[in-house]
C-alpha cells in the first residue's frame, strides 16, 4: 500500500472554497430592501396565480376586505356590526401579510441571484475584437458581431471578446471574472484540457488565435448571467408533483370548509330545540365567511406554499456558491437522487499529475539505453505524463542523435493505449500500457520477457502506472508514473456509502494499479483496462437497473459519457464539447466537487420534505385552536381544549402564527435542514420524528403564547 501521501495538500475541494466564490458577497441591505419591493409587486395576480395556494390566500384577503367594509354582504350579521368589522379588519390585514410574507422568501432568495448576475455583468462590456480573415487580414470588429466558427487574434492585457477554443499560440489568462481565482490558467491548443476561453476573462501574456465556438448573447457568461437571474428558472419534476399536491391538498380542505356552514347550521337546528333560540343564532353567525376563510387559510399548506420556490432558488444558488454552474434546477435536484458516482481514477482520485519516476531495465538493457528510449518515444507526447518522462530522461543525461523535425508522432489515444514516434532511419518507438506494447512487439515477432510482468507487477503494487518502452519488436523496459491518491477521500466515500450513493472508479489503467488505488481510496467497485466506449457501457448498465448515474469528465472523449449521465459534471478547464455536453460546470476544476453535489441537492430534497412535513402537522394545532371558535358557544367547548381567551383571540392567534411562520423558516428554507450522511430511509423517519412532531407540537405552544399577549377579549 502506498504510504507517501503528500501531507501538506488538501483535498482539493476543501480549505479555499470561500476565497473562490466568484462573486463577491451580495450587499445585504440592498437585497432586503430590494426583496420588499419586489414582495408587493409579486402581488399582481397575473405573478401570484402561479402559486395556487398563496393565491387562495390572496383571493380570502380580498374577501374579507369585503366583509370589512360591509359585514352584511353575505347576509345579515347578528352580532355587533362594529366589533364584527374590527375582527374583519384584522383578519384581513394578516391574511394580507400572509401573501406579502411567501412572496418576500421568493423575492429574497431570487435576490441573491440577481446580486450575482449584476457583477457578472459588470465584466461584460463590448470589446473590440481582431477579426482574421480567411486571407489573413485582421479587421477590429465588436464582439457582438462575432459568430461561431470566426477566428480572432488576442493580444495581452486584451479581453477575450467571446468564448472559443485556442487554435494558436500559447498565453496565460485570468478567469478571476468568472472563476474567481486570481492565479493565470495556461492556455494552448490541441491538448482536451486548457485549450478553451471564456469570453470576459483578460489575456494577461502573450497571443492567442481563438476559433469563436459561441453566438452573441450564448456564451458561457451570458448562460450564467440568465441562470442565476432565474430567467432561466423552470419548475423541476419535484417541485411539479409537489405543487399539484399541495394544490389538491388545498381543493380538498376548501370542500371541507364549505361543508362547515350546513353542518353548523344543521347542529344549530338541533341545539335552538334543546337551549332556545339565542344559543343557535351565535352558532350561526360563528360561521361567519371571515372566520371560514380564516380556517381555509390556516389548513391549507400555506407554509411550504410560501416558501416551496425559495428553497429550489436556494438549491441552485447553494450550488454557485461552490462555483458550480447548473444549467437547471433538475440538474440539481437530480444530484441529491444519485444512487451511482461513477469517476474516473487519475486527476479525479489521485492527483493526477502522474510523473515519471523510474526507469526500470528489462531484456539485458540498461537503464540509461531505457531513459534514451523514453525519451526518443515521447518527443511529441505533449501530456503532462509524457513531458515529465522527457524531464526525466533528460536528467538522465539521454540525448537525441537525429533531427527532430524529420521524425514523426505517434498521438496517443485512449483506444490504442500507446504513442511515440517514428524515427527517420525507420526505428519505431513506442511507449504505453503494458498489455498494449505487448501485442505491438509481438506483431513483429517480438518476444515478451518474463522480467517484464515482473516489473509491470512491482509498479502497479505501489499504485503507480507502468508504461512499456519498446523499440521496434524490443522492448527496453518500464517507465514508472508515479500518482499519489488525494487525502481524505476515503472519509467522502463513507459518506457517501451512508447516504447510499455507489462509487465506481473508472480507469483505461491495468487491473492492478486500478485495484491499489480502489483499496486505498475505498470506492465500493472498479472498472480497469476501460475504453471511452466502456465508460457509457457502465453508465447505461447502472441506468438499466434503475440507478441515477453522476459523472465527472473533462476530454472531448468524455463528451458522450457525461451526456450519457443524468448528471454529467464538467470541468471548466475541459473541453467546449465536455461542457456542452454536461448539465454542470465546475469553475474550479474539481471532480471530486460531485460529492459536494450529491450533498446539495439531497439537502434541498429534505429541506422540502422536512417544511412540507412541518407544514401539514401544524395544521392539528390550528384546527384545535379555530374549531372551537365556530361551534364553542353552543356548548362544544369539550373541543376547546387550547383554552384560548376567546373565540376572536384564537382565531388571530392561530392567523398571526400562521403568517409569522413564513419569514421565521426563511432563513432554514435558505441554508437547508441540517444535513447528515444518512440513507432515503433512515432520513425519512428522522424528518417525520423531528419536522412532524415538531410541528405538531410547536404551533400549540406559539399560539398559545400569542394568544396571552394579544389584547383582544
Ligand atoms: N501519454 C501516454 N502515452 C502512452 N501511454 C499512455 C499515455 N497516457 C496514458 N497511457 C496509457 O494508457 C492508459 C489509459 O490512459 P487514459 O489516460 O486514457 O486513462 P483513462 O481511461 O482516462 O483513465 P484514468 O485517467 O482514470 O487513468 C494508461 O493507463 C496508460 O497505461
Ligand atoms: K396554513
Ligand atoms: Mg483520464
Amino acid at each position: 500500500m502506498q504510504t507517501n501521501i503528500n501531507p501538506s495538500s488538501k483535498p482539493a475541494s476543501q480549505g479555499t472554497r470561500d476565497s473562490r466564490r466568484h462573486t463577491p458577497k451580495a450587499d445585504m441591505r440592498g437585497l432586503y430592501q430590494r426583496a420588499i419591493k419586489e414582495s408587493f409587486i409579486k402581488l399582481n395576480p397575473k405573478v401570484a396565480v402561479r402559486n395556487p395556494v398563496m393565491f387562495i390566500v390572496w383571493v380570502g384577503t380580498i374577501v374579507t376586505l369585503l366583509v370589512t367594509i360591509n359585514p352584511n354582504l353575505f347576509g345579515t350579521v347578528q352580532a355587533d356590526i362594529n366589533q364584527q368589522r374590527l375582527l374583519n379588519g384584522i383578519i384581513t390585514f394578516i391574511l394580507f401579510f400572509t401573501v406579502v410574507f411567501a412572496n418576500f422568501a421568493e423575492a429574497v432568495a431570487e435576490g441573491r441571484g440577481k446580486a450575482q448576475a449584476d457583477s457578472l455583468r459588470s465584466t461584460r462590456s463590448d470589446t473590440v475584437a481582431k477579426k482574421v480573415l480567411p486571407d489573413g487580414t485582421i479587421v477590429d470588429t465588436n464582439s457582438t458581431e462575432l459568430r461561431r466558427g470566426d477566428i480572432i487574434r488576442v493580444s495581452a492585457g486584451e479581453m477575450i471578446a467571446a468564448d472559443g477554443d485556442v487554435i494558436a499560440g500559447l498565453g496565460s489568462v485570468d478567469e478571476s471574472a468568472i472563476t474567481g481565482e486570481s492565479a493565470p490558467v495556461l492556455k494552448q491548443p490541441g491538448t482536451d484540457i486548457a485549450s478553451s476561453v471564456t469570453g470576459g476573462t483578460r489575456l494577461l501574456s502573450d497571443e492567442l488565435t481563438v476559433r469563436i465556438s459561441a453566438d452573441p448573447g450564448q456564451g458561457f457568461i451570458d448562460r450564467m448571467i440568465s441562470l442565476v437571474e432565474g430567467a432561466e428558472r423552470s419548475k423541476t419534476p419535484n417541485e411539479i408533483a409537489l405543487t399539484v399536491l399541495l394544490a389538491v391538498l388545498t381543493q380538498v380542505f376548501l370542500i371541507v370548509v364549505s361543508t362547515v356552514p350546513p353542518f353548523a347550521g344543521y347542529i344549530a337546528n338541533f341545539v335552538s330545540t334543546i337551549y332556545g333560540e339565542a344559543a343557535a343564532n351565535n352558532l350561526r353567525t360563528g360561521a361567519s365567511i371571515a372566520i371560514l376563510i380564516s380556517l381555509l387559510v390556516a389548513l391549507i399548506p400555506t407554509t411550504i406554499g410560501g416558501l416551496l420556490s425559495a428553497i429550489g432558488i436556494a438549491g441552485m444558488d447553494r450550488v454557485a456558491q461552490f462555483n458550480v454552474v447548473a444549467t437547471s434546477g433538475r440538474a440539481v435536484e437530480a444530484c441529491g437522487d444519485i444512487n451511482t458516482l461513477v469517476l474516473d481514477k487519475t486527476g479525479t482520485i489521485t492527483l493526477g499529475n502522474r510523473l515519471a519516476n523510474e526507469f526500470i531495465p528489462v531484456n539485458g538493457h540498461s537503464v540509461q539505453e531505457v531513459a534514451q528510449a523514453s525519451l526518443e518515444a515521447s518527443l511529441f507526447d505533449e501530456t503532462p505524463e509524457g513531458r515529465s518522462i522527457v524531464a526525466l530522461a533528460e536528467k538522465s543525461q539521454a540525448t537525441l542523435d537525429f533531427n527532430t523535425k524529420s521524425a514523426e508522432g505517434i498521438e496517443f489515444s485512449a483506444k490504442t493505449r500507446m504513442s511515440g514516434t517514428n524515427l527517420p532511419d525507420g526505428r519505431e518507438l513506442r511507449k504505453g500500457a503494458v498489455d498494449a506494447i505487448k501485442g505491438f512487439v509481438r506483431s513483429r515477432g517480438g518476444n515478451v520477457p518474463a522480467q517484464l510482468d515482473e516489473a509491470f507487477e512491482r509498479v502497479s503494487r505501489l499504485g503507480g502506472t507502468p508504461l512499456a518502452v519498446c523499440q521496434d519488436n524490443d522492448i527496453y523496459g518500464v517507465i514508472y508514473l508515479k500518482d499519489i491518491v488525494k487525502p481524505g477521500l476515503r472519509e467522502r466515500f463513507d459518506q457517501l456509502r451512508r447516504m447510499g450513493v455507489k462509487t465506481i472508479m473508472l480507469t483505461g489503467d491495468n487491473r492492478i494499479t486500478a485495484s491499489v488505488i480502489a483499496e486505498e481510496a475505498g470506492v465500493d467497485d472498479f472498472i480497469a483496462e476501460a475504453t471511452p466506449e466502456d465508460k457509457i457501457d457502465v453508465i447505461r448498465n447502472e441506468q438499466s437497473q434503475g440507478k441515477l448515474v453522476a459523472m465527472t469528465g473533462d476530454g472531448t472523449n468524455d463528451a458522450p459519457a457525461l451526456a450519457q449521465a443524468n448528471v454529467g459534471v464538467a470541468m471548466n478547464s475541459g473541453t467546449q464539447a465536455a461542457k456542452e455536453a454536461a448539465n454542470m460546470v465546475d469553475l474550479d476544476s474539481d471532480p471530486t466537487k460531485l460529492i459536494d453535489l450529491v450533498t446539495i441537492g439531497k439537502q434541498l430534497l429534505i429541506t422540502r420534505g422536512a417544511l412540507t412535513t412541518f407544514s401539514v402537522a401544524n395544521d392539528i394545532a390550528k384546527y384545535f385552536a379555530i374549531i372551537p371558535t365556530i361551534f364553542g358557544a353552543a356548548g362544544i367547548g369539550a373541543l376547546n381544549i387550547m383554552q384560548l381567551k376567546s373565540a376572536q383571540s384564537a382565531i388571530v392567534s392561530a392567523l398571526i402564527y400562521n403568517a409569522l411562520i413564513i419569514p421565521v423558516l426563511i432563513p432554514l428554507a435558505l441554508k437547508g435542514v441540517k444535513f447528515r450522511p444518512l440513507t432515503a430511509d433512515q432520513l425519512l423517519k428522522r424528518n417525520i420524528l423531528i419536522y412532524g412532531l415538531g410541528g405538531i407540537i410547536a404551533p400549540f405552544i406559539a399560539i398559545k403564547l400569542i394568544d396571552i399577549i394579544l389584547p383582544l377579549s
